[in-house]
């Protein structure tokens, strides 16, 4: 683990990104050397807590000692981050599939990645709901819903929003700018599901230029 946290935890080297996911399944304490090079560098690391994949509650669900395993998870990074101000670098992957959480995220103090938005059918009305208090610390992750359609970005935005841009409105204008940060907006809503749902746009019918985002209503 020393080996990898140098290559993607550590200042000059090539391989060094902002933050990485990682396994918790050889102990949660295995993943030492990662969270000491994240905190030196002031990087971060994604423990995988929740996973959005169906295969994933047989083991995380599990119970040891009265705790699942999930949750074992989330006291471990809640301890790394207890000191941490305003928020810890040992963040948890929690899938924004998952009907019910089953774990409480509330001393977590650290951010929470949610892969599950698009291709694999979670809505943000899921997460609010999924989330609940801890929403502010959630980071939503959609992928090929999101590269399907790029790189240009009016190009995406007609490919998920037109010509069924109503049903986009709603996302726009009451979750996304109070849970996600400016930068993340665009990504999200770009990748919103249910338009993904809808019918794919007419190329034959011009869509409605639209000056910025969010649309007015
Ligand atoms: O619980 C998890 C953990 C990781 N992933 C990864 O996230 C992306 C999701 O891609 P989509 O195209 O938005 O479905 C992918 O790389 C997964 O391996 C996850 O989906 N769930």
């Amino acid at each position: 683990m020393a080996a990898y946290a140098d290559a993607y935890l550590t200042d000059g080297s090539p391989l060094a990104a902002d933050a990485v996911t990682l396994s918790p399944y050889l102990g949660v304490g295995a993943l030492e050397p990662a969270f000491e090079a994240a905190e030196k560098s002031g990087r971060g690391v994604f423990v995988l807590a929740l996973t959005s994949n169906p295969e994933a509650p047989a083991v995380q669900r599990a119970v040891n000692g009265g705790r699942s395993i999930a949750q074992t998870v989330v006291d471990a990074a809640a301890e790394r981050n207890a000191s941490a101000s305003p928020i810890g670098g040992i963040g948890l992957v929690v899938g924004a599939t998952i009907s019910d959480l089953g774990v409480d995220l509330g001393a977590l103090n650290g951010p929470v990645l949610a892969p599950g938005f698009g291709e694999q059918g979670a809505t943000l009305s899921d997460m609010r709901t999924l989330f609940g208090k801890s929403l502010r610390s959630v980071l939503p992750a959609t992928s090929r819903a999101v590269l399907r359609a790029g790189p240009e970005v009016f190009a995406l935005r007609r490919r998920h929003c037109a010509p069924v841009t109503r049903s986009c409105r709603p996302s726009v204008t009451t979750d996304v700018p109070r849970v996600i940060p400016p930068g993340m907006a665009t990504h999200v809503v770009l990748g919103y599901p249910r338009s993904v749902r809808s019918p794919a746009p007419d190329p034959e019918t011009p869509t409605p230029r639209r000056k910025s985002w969010p649309f007015p209503s």
